[in-house]
């Protein structure tokens, strides 16, 4: 895709919810909400405008933010469930070649965080690799929830940065 700005502020919000529907997993509310805040001058105006509508959220809207997302290495990679995005993501970063060790380590972990804060443990794995991953995983265990929250919400955020970028090429001054 290759789209100006003028072209994303000229699109339906049917078109537009179908483009950016899932820059937020799972969470195409986002997108048509932000629909209405056009026009936007550049691509990091929507971001702003999504981050703005998150932080804007209930502490209990980001936690159901981040309940949207699929665990690393869980169930939906395991049967084939994952959203395109979510199996890009995983997949750059390993998750879907773990040996069965790191395997059960993961999920261990996983069932540890979410028993605890009641949310999954959510990192950008674009950002991160295999060994980053489980080492943040078993450090931000013993967390209090609202740094948690606060951190799982951060990194929703640059996984959204990621997928906007990827949906529109920034190659020349006049894109996005
Ligand atoms: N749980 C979690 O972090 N999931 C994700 N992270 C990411 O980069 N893509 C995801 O689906």
């Amino acid at each position: 895709m290759n789209m100006d700005i003028a072209t994303v502020n000229a699109l339906p919000y049917e078109d537009f919810v179908n483009i950016f529907g899932n820059v937020v997993e799972k969470c195409p509310i986002i997108t048509a909400a932000v629909w209405s805040g056009r026009p936007f001058v550049n691509l990091t105006a929507l971001e702003t405008a999504i981050s703005e509508f998150i932080d804007a959220l209930p502490e209990s809207g980001k936690e159901g933010i981040l309940r949207c997302h699929p665990d690393l290495a869980g169930r939906d990679l395991q049967s084939g469930t994952l959203t395109r995005e979510s199996r890009e993501e995983q997949a750059g970063s390993g998750m879907d070649a773990l040996n069965s060790a790191d395997a059960s380590r993961m999920a261990r972990l996983n069932e540890e965080y979410k028993e605890r804060f009641g949310f999954p443990f959510v990192i950008c794995a674009r950002m991160n690799d295999k060994a980053n991953i489980l080492r943040e995983l078993s450090e931000r265990c013993p967390n209090e929830r609202s740094v948690e929250r606060a951190r799982g919400i951060e990194e929703v955020k640059k996984i959204c940065r990621l997928r906007l970028q990827d949906l529109v090429h920034t190659d020349s001054p006049n894109k996005l």
